[in-house]
């Protein structure tokens, strides 16, 4: 039935303002209208339909994806939403955002042009940027190699500098040296960022970044020397296929010496190598700010599969029937409350600590500008840091406990016992929380499954970058006793003696309730975890081997600290003034379940570092418990809070008014195969099968 909303009977259940937690989600009224304007804008020209998508063949859905960039791009100009005013580019962001559909222009706009403001000087700045802000060229960010990824000192592309006539000559001198995976690459951009060695009078001086240009500006041919192409199909239907990441091999390219990106680190006319007066860890603050968005890209994936999973464990219903009457909706199940609500409040969770991220990057770069560098290393740890537990937390990976007889199972018994951890990975749950029907592309879950999960990769693997943060930690640890106090999100490891005595006092399940019994839970788990490495490193005569040999373990203390920092931006964010009745209320709720359920699932930790007692984590979970009960009747307006159109959300499961029985019905017809009743092929191989005729068959 079309019109009707099949879920107001939910909607009218909810207890607080859905229209004031739209804007705490969006961060401002401003953020919400905008968003709002632009998914709309997008949501009703059927220029950006979606639903066919996963039906297209690679060299249809390719193009189809750049009819669609060059649409976005139409509409943007004539909305007259381009320029050098932040606003407007916000603008124009969400309105690519809101196409959702990766595509080349991403890398332009995400790591190209960023690339060229952060590294770029300003005379290089006023070149390019102005021909990239038209899209007069198009550009990718090629770094990765055929053999190298997250080694960036590995790379073997060579940028030699010849004197005699003041260019660099490009260089790939092996296979593994081809670019491999830059998106954008394959086909459609016309530059290049391209990192390689850079070599001067014979001498090395590390990696560097150049602007090459790669393909004609007439007829878009790659230049002489160049060899270019697609890398092929990635995971699932539709998906990212519809990006061209690219593989690319240089044959002695010639550039201008201007070309090499050097606010940081000039080459002269002689071929002399000269440290600008810039600041070399300038460059980390776009690296802050690319990851940033990658916390907050991981929120919004999180939300998408959390809304679809949501509204259909609404719909569904399963058992439960007495006397011919209803059946019971699947979401008032206990084990679905149990995993769908810690995915509801970490997507709330992510959002909030993506929005202190903005604020983060901010401040460093006010800092960078004054010169002062005390807070970079720090910065840099906690968004190298929650870039991999968002990611991994959305896409693979959260560790789960194995929660049968754990609290009188050591952690260490219980690894031995192969019994504590298995792996649950949200939006993969939110596709088992929707039964066989998330299966379906039409759910619209395989493809964001499919698309997000390379963001635990990209931008840094998300085991390196832990291993980053944990070297750091080691390192504030270390400094400890010398004076040095730990700024930012690791102040806390400077009262790491308190930290390793303390003693929780929760008596009562309510005690739970209380953020500074929650903080200190989390610090003194992260404390001990950090501690108890430095101390087994020290046993090492040398730390690189200490390190290699308990990398394991150091990675688990770096996730213990960057669950702190999620948990603690939380408890911030509730601090605030959060107008609308209520809203505050609700989000304490979703608080509360992220950390008591990150509790739960990492109890190991807990009792293993003498944290909490046997009996504590018992009564945490019988808090967590009576929260899901509190969640259940705003579960549907918290996630229309999100302000999904059913444009972006994609998903016959997850539609707004919840007609999802005769919608998936209508989907299924248009499948190619139902294109005819008997399909290509019956008459070739089933019909000499059916009539014992197989031996005469032509196969
Ligand atoms: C969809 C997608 C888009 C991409 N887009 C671009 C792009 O636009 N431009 C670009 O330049 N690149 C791009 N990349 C490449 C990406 O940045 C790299 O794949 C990424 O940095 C990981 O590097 P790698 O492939 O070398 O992995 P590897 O480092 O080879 O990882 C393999 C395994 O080894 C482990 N490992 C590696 N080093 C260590 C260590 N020191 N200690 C312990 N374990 C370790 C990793 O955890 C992983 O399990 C893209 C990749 C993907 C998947």
């Amino acid at each position: 039935m079309e019109g009707v909303d099949h879920l107001a009977h939910e909607r009218n259940k909810t207890e607080f303002d859905v229209d004031a937690m739209k804007i705490v989600w969006a961060g401002s009224r401003h953020a919400f209208e905008l968003s709002d304007r632009m998914a709309r804008l997008v949501a009703s020209d059927p220029a950006f339909r979606k639903d066919d998508r996963t039906r297209l063949g690679r060299k249809e859905l390719f193009k189809n994806t750049l009819r669609k960039a060059a649409h976005a791009w139409k509409r943007i100009l004539e909305l007259r939403l381009t320029g050098p005013c932040v606003i407007t580019e916000e603008e124009a962001g969400q309105l690519r955002n809101f196409v959702d559909e990766p595509s080349f222009t991403d890398l332009h706009w995400g790591m190209f042009v960023p690339a060229i403001k952060g590294q770029g000087t300003d005379e290089q700045q006023r070149k390019w940027l102005p021909l990239a802000y038209k899209m007069q060229i198009i550009g990718c960010y090629a770094q990765t190699e055929l053999g190298h990824g997250s080694n960036v000192q590995g790379l073997e592309t060579t940028a030699t500098f010849d004197p005699e006539t003041d260019e660099f000559v490009i260089n790939s001198p092996t296979l593994t040296s081809s670019k491999w995976w830059p998106g954008g690459l394959g086909k459609i951009s016309t530059h290049a960022i391209v990192y390689a060695r850079l070599i001067t009078s014979g001498q090395e001086h590390g990696v560097h970044g150049f602007i090459v240009q790669i393909r004609s500006l007439d007829d878009h041919m790659p230049l002489p020397g160049i060899t270019i192409g697609d890398i092929g199909m990635k995971l699932g239907n539709g998906a990212y296929n519809t990006m061209d990441n690219g593989v690319l091999k240089f044959d002695h390219i010639r550039i201008p010496r201007n070309q090499m990106l050097m606010r940081v680190l000039q080459v002269t006319r002689e071929g002399k190598c000269v440290q600008s007066n810039v600041p070399r860890q300038l460059i980390y603050g776009t690296m802050v700010f690319v990851r940033q968005t990658i916390v907050a890209d991981a929120s919004t994936a999180l939300s998408r599969a959390v809304c679809i999973a949501t509204r259909y464990s609404a719909v569904r219903r399963q058992f439960g029937s007495q006397d011919g009457g209803m059946e019971t909706q699947v979401i008032d199940y206990k084990t679905q409350q149990s995993r769908l609500f810690p995915l509801l409040a970490s997507a709330y969770a992510f959002r909030f600590v993506g929005e202190w991220l903005k604020w983060l990057y901010t401040d460093v770069t006010q800092r960078l500008q004054a010169n002062d560098f005390s807070t970079l290393p720090e910065a840099h740890a906690c968004t190298a840091g929650l870039k991999s537990l968002t990611t991994a937390a959305t896409a693979v990976e959260q560790r789960i406990s194995y929660d049968g007889n754990l609290p009188i199972l050591s952690c260490a018994l219980s690894y031995a016992l192969g019994l504590d951890y298995f792996i649950l990975d949200a939006i993969e749950e939110c596709r088992k929380l929707c039964g066989g029907h998330g299966y379906l592309c039409a759910s619209g879950l395989p493809e964001l499954f499919a698309v997000y999960v390379p963001a635990c990769t990209y931008e840094g693997d998300n085991v390196v970058l832990l291993l980053q943060v944990a070297r750091f930690l080691m390192k504030t640890v270390s400094q400890l006793g010398s004076g040095k106090k730990p700024v930012g999100t690791t102040a806390y490891l400077g009262r790491v003696q308190d930290l390793l005595q303390c003693c929780c006092d929760v008596q009562r399940a309510e005690d739970w309730l209380k953020p500074s019994v929650v903080l200190e839970a989390f610090e003194a788990r992260s404390a001990r975890m950090c501690v108890a490495c430095a101390q087994n490193l020290s046993k090492f005569e040398k730390p690189e081997d200490g390190f290699a040999e308990l990398s394991a373990d150091l990675v688990e203390a770096a996730v213990a600290h960057c669950q702190l920092i999620v948990v603690s931006k939380f408890i911030e964010k509730l601090q605030q003034d959060i107008p609308g009745k209520g809203v505050k209320q609700q989000l304490q709720n979703l608080c509360y379940i992220y950390a008591l359920n990150l509790l739960h699932k990492y109890l190991g930790d807990f009792l293993s570092t003498g944290c909490i007692t046997p009996k504590q984590a018992s009564l945490a979970n019988d808090q967590l418990r009576s929260m899901y009960s509190q969640i259940r009747p705003n579960a549907i307006a918290l996630v229309d809070a999100f302000n999904y159109t059913d444009h972006y959300l994609g998903s016959v499961l997850g539609r707004s008014d919840g007609n999802v029985y005769p919608k998936l019905y209508e989907e299924a017809w248009k499948d190619p195969l139902n294109d005819s009743v008997v399909p290509d092929g019956y008459h070739e191989y089933v019909h000499p099968m059916l009539k014992q005729q197989l031996r005469n068959a032509r196969l």
